[in-house]
């Protein structure tokens, strides 16, 4: 959807070659693999949009840097800390770009929302509050142990970007919280509390069993700033004046809600590149790895361990 002088997709990868040529002949891309290193091998192939589930991202994220693709990974990044920190120092030492795919920083409304909180609109910061419940039980990852589902690596993490975005990526000073644990022993529903310097705080729930409102808010002394939807929003609220950030109508059918709004992260990766950045200014490495932090943080306090932890 974006002008090919910019954007080609030039390959597909799966581990089934059939599944990968029934995606490529579906999207009309030149190339399709049987496996992610042969793709990783591909010289058109500039950018790997690595997209697998979460135990697999570091796999194919090692694989993709080593041959000396830059790479924009799905959320989140890495099951744990010591998966996303081994990225970063791969993608570091090799000096190639790496990106955790949170598209949500890229909406215009989160753009709109950033220039409210640097203009001090709503004041002196005192709470952020977000949600993020879906029933997912139609995603089989969703409560699959092995594949470290869960509603905190999969839904949570939008809420602590957003915490992030408003605290500017400081690191809380006290986490605590409280899951309802699912039968196949992922985190079904989990409520944090998060204490950022000079005592304001921060909560989040999420879940994947119950449809939460998934709004996000932030208060201070000034007033209020609300977004609609916390991982894709396309509506910002100040101080009662509403703004609409509509998704662009590019006219396809997407798996997930307000999914043309992909193109936005897609063109920030291109900028970046262009200007010769081993790392965006907008999801920094050091960043991902604050919300893997706190992600395990919490993931430990209500006793949830995946495959990958060991
Ligand atoms: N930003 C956003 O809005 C969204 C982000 N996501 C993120 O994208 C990632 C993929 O999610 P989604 O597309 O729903 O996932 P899918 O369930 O569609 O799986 C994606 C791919 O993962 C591989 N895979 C599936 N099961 C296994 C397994 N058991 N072992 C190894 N590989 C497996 C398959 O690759 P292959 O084809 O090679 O077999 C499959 O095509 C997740 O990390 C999720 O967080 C997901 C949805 C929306
Ligand atoms: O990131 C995502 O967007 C919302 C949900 O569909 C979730 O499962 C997915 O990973």
């Amino acid at each position: 959807s974006l002008p090919p002088s910019e954007h080609q997709v030039v390959a597909v990868a799966a581990r089934d070659l059939n599944r990968a040529k029934e995606f490529a002949q579906k999207y009309n891309i030149p190339k399709a693999y049987g496996s992610y290193e042969e793709l990783a091998k591909d010289p058109n192939v500039e950018v790997a949009y690595v997209g697998t589930q979460h135990p697999q991202h570091k796999a194919v994220v090692l694989l993709c840097l080593a041959a000396g693709k830059a790479v924009l990974c799905e959320k989140p990044m890495g099951v744990n800390v010591a998966e996303v920190r081994e990225m970063v120092a791969e993608a570091r030492s090799r000096g190639i770009f790496l990106m955790e795919a949170i598209w949500s920083r890229f909406f215009p409304a989160m753009e709109a929302l950033r220039e409210v909180l640097a203009q001090g609109i709503v004041g002196d910061l005192r709470v952020a509050r977000a949600e993020f419940g879906s029933e997912l039980s139609h995603l089989p990852r969703s409560t699959d142990w092995s594949q470290a589902g869960g509603s905190l690596l999969d839904l949570g993490i939008y809420c602590v970007q957003f915490l992030s975005t408003v605290f500017g990526a400081q690191k809380p000073e006290k986490v605590s919280a409280m899951g309802r644990i699912h039968e196949t022993g992922v985190d079904d529903t989990v409520s944090v509390l998060l204490q950022y310097p000079g005592g304001v705080h921060g909560s989040f729930t999420c879940s994947i069993t119950s449809n939460l409102p998934n709004t996000a808010y932030v208060i201070g002394t000034k007033g209020m700033a609300q977004i609609c939807k916390t991982w894709c929003p396309t509506e910002l609220v100040v101080n009662g004046e509403r703004k609409e950030f509509p998704p662009p109508a590019l006219g396809k059918n997407y798996n997930f809600l307000n999914g043309s709004c992909m193109s936005y992260e897609a063109n920030h990766v291109r900028e970046c590149l262009r200007k010769g950045l081993k790392e965006s200014p907008v999801v920094p490495l050091a960043e991902s790895e604050l919300l893997a932090e706190i992600l395990e943080e919490v993931r430990k306090a209500i006793g949830v361990t995946f495959p990958q932890d060991k």
